[in-house]
Parts: C-alpha cells; structure tokens; sequence
C-alpha cells in the first residue's frame, strides 16, 4: 500500500489489515485498528460511523510507515510509543521494558494491602525496584491518592521516561524518581517493595520472540545465569528498608516459585501468598516479615 491522497479511513483500514495479515502478524486486525486510529487521529467510532472520511496524505504516509515497522516485526506499541497499563497510558522509550498484563496481577495485589494501611494510618510509602516505565508505582498512586512511591533503576533512560509518565499523570508530587543499583542508594523503609526484577536466565535470551529479544532493553530481561541474581540481592536487603508490618510483593517466572520462596526464607521472609496470572501461571509471591 502507497500513501494515498485520496484515501479514506475504511480503504485504509482494510487495507491495512490485509497488509499484515499477508505479512503473517498474528493481530492484524487489532494492530492496523490500533496503527491506523493513533496515526490518523481517529477513533473507532469514527471507523464505524465515518468510514467514508478523507485522510490526508500525510497522515496517510504516517500509517505507511507504521506498517512497514510492524511488517518487520517491531512491537505494535513500540510504533505508537505508548502502551495503556492498569488503565494508565505510559509512554515508552528505547531504555524500558514494555509493561504486560501479568504485571497488573501484581498491582491487583498489593492494593488491598495499601488500602487497609492508608485507612489505619493515613499514608503508605512504596519502593518499586526497576521501575521502568513506572508502571507499578504509578498504578499504585493512581489508586491509593494518600500513598508516595519511589521508584528505582538502574537506567537513567528509564528514569527519565518514569519522570515523563508521572507529570503526565499528574502524580509527580508523590512520585520520586532514584537511580540506584538496587537498594545501594536506597537508605529510608517502605511499607511495601515491589519489584518486577529482570528474570530469564542469559542462555534463556537467544531463545525468546523476536518481538521481544529486539525490542525489550536486555537489561529489562537478563537476571544472570539462573535467572535469579535480582531475587538474591533484592531478598537480602530488603528486611533492612522495611518498616514493621511491611509486604515484598515480586514477579517471577512462571516456573520460579520454589527458587524464589527459598530464597526470601533463607533471608528471614515467610511467603503470605502466591497469585497467578490470567494463563493460571505463578506470577506473583507476596512475603511478609517471619
Ligand atoms: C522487567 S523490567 C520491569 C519494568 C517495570 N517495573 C515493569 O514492570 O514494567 C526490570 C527493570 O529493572 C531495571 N534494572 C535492571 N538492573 C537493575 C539494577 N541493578 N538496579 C536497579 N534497576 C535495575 C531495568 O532497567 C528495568 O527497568
């Protein structure tokens, strides 16, 4: 498809899906709607009430170029530059993980937690370890407005587009961005810590998606050999930046649970709960103080 100074928005759209259905992208229909709405300035109301419209040719050669990167297999996000996290729209950057929906399930449950701690004491401090985007920290603040997060990494790329996400959000009075390696900078207690840690094993790398391997910062992924370097350096300080009555809530792989629970036992930790993914996969461990 060539941009077209006389399109419309349905000759475009089906002719976008056609495009990557050929080009064998799995969700083409979403993808070209997604693409085509976000380059055109468009809404899918517009698709089904307007179909008739004209799209400029500018918008037009937009869409083009969009479709020859999904085309070569970059993420249908990546292209819009923004992904929508527990309702939140997060922008993305070269230096951060695209944020998924098995870390809402995170989220999920860490919530009741600051609720019934905001209701007792007015205030609840979160530490999110690798922040990212921010994407748990700022879905966190989004849903307890009495609650303040610090979010840590390692990447001052991240850091950045953390930053950018929060006055987007209009959370940044409560929201502090921190480079660390891990707790090394961190010297304050938090009543929760919650980390979605890099954790697929190095020689694990070379195997995963495309979509992923090329597009995911390695950073964001490698954990070390076995996956769970992170886990151990996160395990052994976190007792020492807890306050009294605090949760450690982590991410894992779906297959990490005993390594991962071994791990924060032997460091004095006593796990309160495991919570899967919507796949029915372990995905989450809350742990408590022993
Ligand atoms: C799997 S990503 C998670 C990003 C975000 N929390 C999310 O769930 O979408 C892991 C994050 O940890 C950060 N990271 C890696 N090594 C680190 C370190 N030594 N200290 C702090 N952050 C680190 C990476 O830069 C990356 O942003």
């Amino acid at each position: 498809m060539m941009a077209d100074a006389s399109a419309t928005l349905g000759t475009l759209l089906r002719s976008a899906r056609h495009r990557l259905a050929e080009s064998g992208i799995a969700d083409a229909a979403l993808d070209s709607r997604l693409l085509v709405e976000h380059f055109t300035g468009t809404t899918r109301s517009d698709a089904i009430a307007r179909p008739g419209m004209a799209v400029d040719a500018g918008a037009a050669a937009a869409v083009e170029s969009a479709l020859e990167r999904r085309c070569r297999g970059e993420p249908v996000h990546r292209i819009l530059g923004f992904r929508e996290f527990y309702g939140l729209r997060l922008s993305l950057s070269p230096e951060t993980l695209e944020p998924r929906p098995d870390t809402e399930v995170l989220v999920d449950a860490v919530l009741p937690f600051m609720r019934a701690v905001v209701a007792r004491e007015g205030e609840c401090r979160v530490l999110d370890l690798g922040t990212g985007t921010g994407a748990i920290a700022l879905a966190l603040l989004a849903n307890v407005p009495e609650a303040t997060a610090t979010g840590v990494d390692i990447s001052d790329g991240a850091l950045a587009t953390a930053t950018r996400n929060a006055e987007n959000l209009g959370l940044s009075a409560r929201f502090t961005a921190k480079k660390s390696d891990w707790f090394a900078q961190i010297s304050g207690r938090y009543r929760v810590i919650a980390a979605n840690p890099p954790y697929i094993g190095s020689h694990e790398i070379a195997a995963l998606q495309n979509e992923v391997r090329l597009f995911d910062p390695l950073r964001a992924l490698d954990g070390g050999e076995d996956g769970l370097g992170p886990y151990r350096i996160i395990a052994a300080g976190a007792a020492s930046r807890l306050e009294a009555g605090g949760l450690v809530a982590v991410e894992i792989g779906s297959t990490q649970r005993p390594d991962v629970t071994a791990i924060f036992e032997g460091e004095g930790f006593r796990l309160e709960r495991t919570v899967a993914d919507l796949a029915g996969n372990d995905r989450v461990l809350l742990f408590a103080t022993a």
